[in-house]
């Protein structure tokens, strides 16, 4: 407030010649008792009531000149001054009024000590209006006692933090209420101390500052300012379980064997993990934070996950030279996608692989010693060396089982290298026969040789014989069993003296007269179709139905790749029972190499393909890179031949150019063999080559008669 707004303007004015009584007139009708003295106009001094009265006590006229009386020494103060500015004015100069001028001088009212009492009151009464609104606009909640503890004031952020009305509480003692903000507003009147004090009031919690009230220097209450820091403890709470989180996150990630790194939703890089920085090659966290994954990370498949929120696992990819399996996740948030975190398994891949492969080879070996247990009802020793897990294999052994209780003879068909010896062995052992089990492979020996291997001769039965002679297989194999291998290649003469034996269970030896007896099982073995041999006159059919009593088919290996696992483990534990190696098993992608073989060898040839690749192999594993497989082709039987594409056949192997030439003229001229019906003169025309070459070409691809083809 300034001085103008206070400020009498109906002041007394009055010339310099004027009389006290005039004075004295205005004064008592303007109720004033200041009045200016001018001069044309001019502002000159002022007369006071008390000069007048002072006038009147020397007993001077009450008409006399003011002149004598007037004070020129006047105390003005300009009408922009504020009024505390007017109070401190006339109490450093000890007087009652003062003249108000404006800037250039002019007297504009006069100012006396009742204006000033009435500016600074309404001045005062703003002031508590002011502070008042101030008060109850506050977040902070304020609150004040007297002596006695009774509430002063409150203000409204108060009134609704302790959950009261103004009527319930002002004037009220607070001792009552709130015992406890009493004990401290107590305590602070005592002490006339300021504290300040965290306090529990209801479920919440408050930073209370309790001061001391002084007036006029004594102390006449106390008051106290709550802010109210409930949410701030829920915040803090939450901020330390964060931290917390944080901090278990880190050291997790610190302790993640493998790489991990987190994003934002921006793809850019929030958190790293040493594992990931040492894949990469950074020194510090720092080359990498807030930089876009696929400047950090080029392989990472960003773009393929950006539109979904599906994870994605075991992206297998090489980074810097490693192999590493990569794994996405988003992180979602509200339904939203606030980030990823990626891991990548790089260390150790190996012994991963190793542990996996250990328990393959275990599912195999524990499934194997399964089929072997169930078995044991009807098995004995002799049928568990024919490994197998096929149900072909298992029928056949069941039958070969009830047929080796009986006396009847058996006959077993089945490619080259079935285990065809292995079931007439299996046969001859379970059979309970006390003699021997004896071997003739009919193909082998010369055909002049074959009777005398037979039958045996007598002493001097001819040039060269034998002092004392020499027993035959038949006598070798009295009671027990013969086994008769390739019996399609036995010559027609024998076929008719071997009938007769097994008709009348005698013979005579060569150059001897005497019939002997023998028991013999005979169990014969052919991979060749003796019906068509019988139909060509190469083979008798009496004899096919002797031997035929009970047939065993066994079917090639190609029709049995579930066998495969099986025996491989048991040809490994074979060889390393002879050179000890730490070779644990075979890979995956070699048991699918050898699975997808056609085999024309079989089982034979899976041993002799696996003893190559047992040499070769160094490490813990076969691995297909170590298993060389011929490339197949066909498989010829007596005519019946159906040609296989040589070059198909090994598709586990893609061939180099050479190769595939080879490949190609090596499955050329079987075609040709093939049509020519094994007649190579024939081949060789179809061919338009000469014989020599064909033999030559014969030699160089190994192609054998015997295995492949029936030469007229
Ligand atoms: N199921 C099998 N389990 C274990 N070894 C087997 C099995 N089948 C075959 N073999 C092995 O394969 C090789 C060939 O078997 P076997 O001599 O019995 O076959 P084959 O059919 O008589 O052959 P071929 O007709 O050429 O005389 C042998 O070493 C044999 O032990």
């Amino acid at each position: 407030m300034q001085v103008r707004h206070l400020m009498t303007t109906d002041y007394v004015q009055i010339q310099k010649d004027g009389t006290a009584r005039e004075v004295l007139e205005q004064f008592l009708s303007k109720r004033q008792d200041l009045a200016c003295i001018m001069d044309n106009g001019n502002f000159i001094g002022i007369v006071t009531k008390y000069a007048l009265y002072r006038l009147l006590l020397k007993s001077h006229s009450i008409d006399t000149n003011i002149h004598d009386v007037m004070i020129r020494e006047v105390v003005t103060v300009n009408e922009n001054e504020s009024v505390y500015f007017a109070r401190e004015l006339l109490l450093k100069e000890q007087v009652g009024h003062a003249v108000v001028v404006n800037s250039k001088g002019q007297v504009t009212g006069v100012m006396a000590k009742s204006d000033l009492i009435r500016g600074l009151t309404i001045e005062t009464n703003n002031l508590v209006h002011r502070l008042k609104t101030l008060m109850n606009h506050l977040q902070e909640s304020v609150l004040s006692v007297d002596l006695d503890l009774k509430v002063t004031s409150i203000n409204a952020s108060a009134l609704d933090y302790l959950e009261l009305k103004e009527d319930e509480i002002t004037d009220k003692k607070i001792t009552g209420c709130f015992p406890d903000l009493a004990n401290d507003l107590n305590q602070c009147i005592h002490t006339e101390k300021s504290r300040l004090k965290r306090i529990k009031l209801a479920s919440k919690t408050a930073i209370a500052s309790f001061t001391p009230i002084k007036e006029w220097n004594s102390i006449t209450g106390a008051m106290v300012v709550l802010k109210d820091v409930t949410a701030y403890e829920t915040v803090a709470k939450e901020l330390e379980t964060t931290k917390r989180m944080e901090k278990i996150l880190d050291s997790a990630l610190k302790l993640a064997y493998d790489g991990v790194v987190i994003t934002d939703h921006s793809g850019k890089v929030t958190k790293v993990n040493q594992g990931f920085l040492a894949l990469y090659g950074f020194q510090s966290q720092d080359e990498v934070i807030g930089r876009p994954i696929d400047s950090v990370a080029p392989e990472f498949p960003s773009k393929k996950t950006v539109h979904s929120n599906e994870p994605f696992e075991g992206q297998l990819m090489d980074i810097n030279g490693n192999k590493a399996i990569l794994t996405q996740m988003p992180i979602i948030q509200n339904g939203k996608r606030i980030g990823e975190i990626f891991k990548v398994l790089y260390q150790q891949l190996e012994v991963w692989k190793d542990l996996f492969r250990h328990m393959e080879k275990l599912e195999n070996e524990i499934s194997y010693y399964r089929s072997e247990l169930s078995k044991v009802s009807y098995q004995n020793d002799s049928f568990a060396q024919i490994i197998s897990k096929s149900k072909r294999i298992d029928t056949l052994k069941k039958e070969a089982y009830i047929a080796a209780q009986t006396f009847s003879n058996v006959l077993i068909t089945g490619e080259s290298g079935t285990g065809k010896e292995l079931f007439a062995d299996a046969i001859h052992q379970t059979s309970g026969r006390p003699g021997a089990f004896v071997k003739v492979n009919c193909a082998a020996i010369p055909e002049n040789l074959l009777e005398s291997e037979f039958f045996g001769y007598a002493e001097g039965a001819f040039t060269g014989a034998k002092k004392g002679g020499k027993p035959g297989k038949f006598e070798l194999a009295d009671c027990g069993t013969l086994f008769l291998d390739e019996i399609g290649d036995m010559p027609l003469s024998l076929q008719a003296k071997l009938l007769r034996v097994l008709q009348e269970r005698e013979f005579e030896q060569i150059g001897d007269i005497k019939t002997r007896k023998v028991d013999v099982r005979i169990v014969a073995a052919t991979n060749k179709d003796l019906q068509q041999f019988i139909q060509e006159g190469k083979f008798r059919e009496d004899l096919y139905y002797r031997i035929h009593v009970i047939h065993l088919r066994i079917p090639p290996l190609r029709e049995r790749p579930e066998d495969i696992p099986l025996l491989c483990s048991f040809f490994l534990e074979k060889f390393k029972s002879r050179i000890p190696k730490t070779i644990s098993g075979l890979t995956r992608e070699a048991i699918e190499k050898l699975q997808a073989y056609e085999w024309p060898g079989n089982v034979r040839q899976l041993e002799n393909v696996l003893e190559r690749a047992f040499h070769f192999t160094s490490g813990k594993w076969m691995e297909a890179e170590h298993i060389i497989l011929e490339p197949t082709a066909t498989v010829f039987e007596s005519g019946n031949a159906s040609v296989t594409n040589a070059i198909s056949a090994n598709r586990s192997q893609p061939l180099n150019r050479k190769q595939l030439i080879n490949e190609t003229e090596k499955y050329a001229l079987i075609q040709a063999l093939s049509k020519a019906g094994g007649n190579r003169t024939k081949a060789a025309k179809i061919l338009g080559i000469s014989r020599s070459t064909l033999y030559q070409k014969l030699n160089k691809y190994q192609i054998k008669e015997e295995t492949q083809f029936k030469i007229e």
